[in-house]
């Protein structure tokens, strides 16, 4: 059998299926950059939340999907609908999950977020952990351009209190998470600072 015959298999299928949503982000998030310095393409983000989400352990595929497209509704033009005719309901309904409501002010955005998560889906609460273990890591890693130091504690604070209404979701998301909370810093203006003053 010469290689044109060869049957497509479950494996060659879904890996298709994830580079098709690599691609579809990669080219809805093309025109943007992460807030930092260096101009990071945003598409860093997505791909590093999926990682996060591999790394502790979690393969499903519209979990992994989600992550790879949790930012596109809310930061791009894509609408929903969209994502639910290329991957699907269950992917769309994720995503749904982990959109912020963009109309709202921001202070009303962040209360939000931490009250609604206790009440989300499984799938929708790993994906919010792996967000918040990649920003929070990116803040230690490099200041956003114009957070201030209080900015920078106060998201970590705020982190804290979104991940905590989801415990008992995923236990290495988790402690990466509790490990920054406790004992992580991040560097401000060349001087080092715990990322959590209060614990
Ligand atoms: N740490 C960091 N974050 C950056 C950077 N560039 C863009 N961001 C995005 O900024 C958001 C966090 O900043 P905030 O001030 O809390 O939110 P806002 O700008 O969207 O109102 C995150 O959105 P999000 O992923 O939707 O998550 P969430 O924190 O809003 O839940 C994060 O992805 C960067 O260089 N470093
Ligand atoms: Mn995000």
């Amino acid at each position: 059998m010469d290689s044109q015959e060869t049957p497509v298999s479950n494996a060659s299928f879904d890996i298709s299926k994830l580079i098709d949503t690599i691609d579809f982000a990669a080219k809805k998030h093309s025109f943007q950059k992460r807030n930092d310095p260096q101009g990071t393409p945003y598409i860093n983000h997505p791909i590093g939340v999926a990682k996060n989400l591999t790394d502790a352990g979690i393969y499903d595929f519209a979990t992994i999907q989600a992550a790879i497209l949790h930012d596109t509704v809310e930061d791009t033009d894509t609408s929903f609908e969209e994502i639910e005719q290329q991957f699907g309901r269950e992917v769309r309904d994720i995503v749904a999950e982990c959109t912020d409501d963009k109309t709202l002010v921001k202070s009303e955005r962040k209360r939000l977020q931490i009250e609604t998560i206790p009440h989300k889906s499984k799938k929708a609460k790993e994906v919010k952990l792996a967000d918040k273990l990649y920003n929070l890591r990116d803040v230690q890693r490099m200041a956003p351009v114009g957070w201030s130091k209080k900015r920078i504690q106060e998201y970590f604070m705020w982190a804290k209190q979104v991940t905590d209404g989801a415990r008992g979701t995923n236990q290495k998301l988790e402690d990466q998470l509790d490990e920054i909370y406790s004992n992580g810093t991040f560097v401000y203006e060349g001087e080092k600072y715990k990322s959590h003053p209060e614990l």
